[in-house]
C-alpha cells in the first residue's frame, strides 16, 4: 500500500477554494494593473488632473459617501479644484465641477466626450437597451432619432392636451387621498407618458401595459444604488452564483429584472400593434414611428420598442422627485406659495383652472419652476459621460474611457442646516457667483432690474451636449402645468406645525360637457 502523497500537484479552482482566493487574486491583478497604469500615463503624458492621493487597490473609494457621492465629490471641490481626477477601486473618473469646464468638454469637446461607461451590471439588469447607458455609436443615434421625433421642442405643444388632463385628474387624486401625494405625482407623469408613447389612456383593460412599465421601473430603482453596483463590478462573480446559492440575491434579481425587461418592452409594443390592425390608434410616439418607416425592419422596430420603454424609466422617477422638491419648496417657504397663488389669482382668476396659455402671463412662477430645478436638482451627478480618446485640457492628460461626472449638484437640505455658510459644497447650482445664498429657495434670482425674466431657463440639471436630456422639453411643459394647477387648487403646509394654518381648499372638476366649473370649496387643515 502507497503511503498518502505529501503533495497533490493540481491546480487550485476557484470552486475547491470558495471565493476568497478569487478575491484575493483579482485584488493582486488590480493593484498590478493599475500601478502600472498610472507609472505609464505619469510618465509618458502631461500630468493627470489634481485629486486625493489613491491607496493601493481601493483607490479614493473608501473616503467616497458610496450613499451620496457628489458630497464628496464637491468636499474635494475645495482642495482640489474645477476638475478632479480620482480612482474608485479600478475605475479612474474624472468629476467637473464647474459649468464652464462641463461646456468645455460636453459641448466644445462633444465629438471626444460623448460615450458611456460601461457596466456589466447593465447587461445583468436588462439596461443594455436603455439609451442612456448606451454607448456612443448607431444603436444610441437611431434611439436619439426616435426620441427626437416626438419630443422635440415644436413638438411640445402636440402634448399640452394630456398633460393638461393628466394634471386635473391628479387634482381629484390629492383630494381624494391627501396623504399619498407622491403617488399621484408619479401617476401623473405616467398617465401622460402612457398617452404620449402608446395612445394609451389607462383604462381598466389596458392595466396590463401599465403593470409592465411600473414593474421593471420599481426593480430597476434598487440595483442602480451606487453600492450595489460597486459591489457587483468588483466582484463579477456574484452574478454568476446558482439562484439557490445562499446570499445569491443579486443572482436572483437579476433574472427578475430580466423577466420584467423582457415584458416592459413587449406588452406595450404587442398593444399598439394590435391596435394598429384593428385600426383603433391614434397618434403616438410608437404608432408614428412604426407609420413613418414601416414594421419590417427589425433594427428599427428593436429600436422603437427599446425607446418607447426606456423613455418612463427616464421621466418616472426624475419628474416625481422634482415635484416633491417643488412641494418640500412651498412648505419651507409659504410667502413664496402664496406670492405664486396671488399671481395665478390675478391672471387666472378663480372661475377656472390654468392652462398653457396663462405660461406668458405668469412670470413668477415661471420663476418658481426654474428655482425647483435650480434648488435640488434630482439628477445630481447628472448620468457619467466618457472620452472615445484621450484629451489634453488645461495642460492635464485626461485618458481614453475614463469616465466624466458633470457635478450639477447640491448639498442635501440637512447637510445645509447642519453647515449654513460652507461654502466648499457648492458646484454648479449652487454657485455662489452665479446664484448668491444658493441654499435660499428665492425665485426672485430670476428676475432682472427691469422686473423682467433673465435667459438663465436652468438647463443645468438636465445635461449636457450631444447626450443632454431627451425629455427636457415635454418636462418643462409638465412640470409648469402640474405646479400651475396645483398651486390654484391646494396650499401646502407643515403637518407637524403647532398651530397649522387652516386654509380654503378650493377644487375644480370637470362636468360631463368637458368645461370646467368650480366646486364648493372646503376647509382642510
Ligand atoms: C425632471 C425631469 C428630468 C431630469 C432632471 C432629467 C435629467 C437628465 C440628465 C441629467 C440626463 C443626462 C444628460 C447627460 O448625460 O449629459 C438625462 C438623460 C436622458 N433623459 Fe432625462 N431628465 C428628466 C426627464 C426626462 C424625460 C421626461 C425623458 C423622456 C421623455 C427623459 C429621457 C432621457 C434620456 C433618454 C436620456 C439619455 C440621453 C442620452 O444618453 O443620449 N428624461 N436626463
Amino acid at each position: 500500500m502507497h503511503p498518502p502523497p505529501l503533495y497533490t500537484w493540481s491546480y487550485p479552482t476557484m470552486l475547491d477554494n470558495g471565493p476568497g482566493l478569487y478575491l484575493a487574486v483579482s485584488a493582486l491583478m488590480i493593484a498590478v494593473l493599475s500601478y502600472s497604469r498610472k507609472y505609464w500615463l505619469n510618465h509618458s503624458h502631461p500630468p493627470l488632473p489634481p485629486g486625493p492621493t489613491p491607496l493601493p487597490v481601493l483607490g479614493n473609494v473608501l473616503s467616497l459617501d458610496s450613499a451620496r457621492p457628489w458630497l464628496t465629490f464637491n468636499a474635494w471641490r475645495s482642495t482640489y479644484g474645477d476638475i478632479i481626477y480620482a480612482r474608485l477601486l479600478n475605475k479612474p473618473v474624472v468629476v467637473v465641477n464647474s459649468e464652464e469646464v462641463a461646456k468645455d468638454l460636453f459641448e466644445r469637446r462633444s465629438s471626444i466626450y460623448s460615450d458611456r461607461p460601461q457596466s456589466i451590471v447593465y447587461e445583468a439588469f436588462a439596461s443594455d437597451f436603455n439609451t442612456g447607458f448606451m454607448p456612443y455609436g448607431n444603436r444610441w443615434r437611431l434611439h436619439r432619432r426616435i426620441f427626437h421625433q416626438a419630443f422635440h421642442q415644436a413638438a411640445t405643444p402636440a402634448h399640452q392636451a394630456v398633460q393638461l388632463r393628466s394634471a386635473r385628474k391628479m387634482l381629484s387624486s390629492f383630494l381624494q387621498d391627501p396623504d399619498n401625494y407622491p403617488d399621484h405625482f408619479q401617476m401623473f407623469t405616467l398617465t401622460f407618458m402612457l398617452s404620449i408613447i402608446y395612445d394609451c389612456e389607462g383604462k381598466a383593460e389596458d392595466d396590463h401595459v401599465a403593470h409592465a412599465i411600473t414593474k421593471y421601473g420599481e426593480l430597476i430603482v434598487d440595483v442602480f444604488a451606487p453600492t450595489a453596483m460597486t459591489l457587483m463590478e468588483t466582484f463579477p462573480f456574484l452574478l454568476k452564483l446558482p439562484t439557490w446559492f445562499p446570499g445569491a440575491t443579486f443572482k436572483q434579481a437579476s433574472l427578475k429584472c430580466i423577466q420584467a425587461g423582457h415584458d416592459v418592452k413587449e406588452i406595450p409594443f404587442q398593444y399598439v400593434k394590435e391596435r394598429m390592425s384593428a385600426n383603433d390608434m391614434g397618434p403616438c410616439l410608437v404608432a408614428d414611428a412604426l407609420n413613418k418607416t414601416g414594421q419590417e425592419d427589425v433594427v428599427y422596430t428593436t429600436a422603437v420598442k427599446e425607446a418607447a420603454s426606456v423613455a418612463f424609466t427616464a421621466a418616472t422617477e426624475t419628474s416625481t422627485a422634482t415635484l416633491l422638491v417643488f412641494l418640500l419648496a412651498m412648505v419651507l417657504n409659504p410667502e413664496i406659495q402664496a406670492k405664486a397663488q396671488a399671481e395665478i389669482d390675478r391672471v387666472v382668476g378663480k372661475d377656472r383652472l390654468p392652462n398653457f396659455n396663462d405660461r406668458p402671463a405668469l412670470p413668477y412662477l415661471e420663476a418658481v419652476l426654474r428655482e425647483t430645478l435650480r434648488w435640488h436638482p434630482v439628477v445630481p451627478m447628472g448620468i457619467p459621460h466618457a472620452t472615445t480618446t484621450s484629451d489634453i485640457y488645461n495642460g492635464y492628460f485626461i485618458p481614453k474611457g475614463v469616465a466624466v461626472f458633470p457635478n450639477a449638484w447640491k448639498v442635501p437640505a440637512t447637510l445645509i442646516l447642519i453647515y449654513p455658510n460652507n461654502e466648499t459644497f457648492r458646484a454648479m447650482t449652487h454657485d455662489t457667483t452665479k446664484y448668491p445664498s444658493p441654499n435660499e429657495f428665492k425665485p426672485e434670482r430670476f428676475f432682472q432690474a427691469d422686473g423682467s425674466l433673465n435667459n438663465d431657463n436652468m438647463h443645468l440639471g438636465f445635461g449636457w451636449g450631444r447626450r443632454i436630456c431627451v425629455g427636457r422639453y415635454v418636462v418643462d411643459a409638465s412640470l409648469w402645468i402640474a405646479m400651475a394647477n396645483f398651486l390654484a387648487s391646494f396650499s401646502a403646509h407643515n403637518a407637524l406645525d403647532e398651530h397649522p394654518s387652516r386654509s380654503e381648499v378650493h377644487h375644480w372638476f370637470h362636468n360631463s360637457s368637458g368645461d370646467i366649473s368650480l366646486s364648493h370649496s372646503p376647509a382642510i387643515p
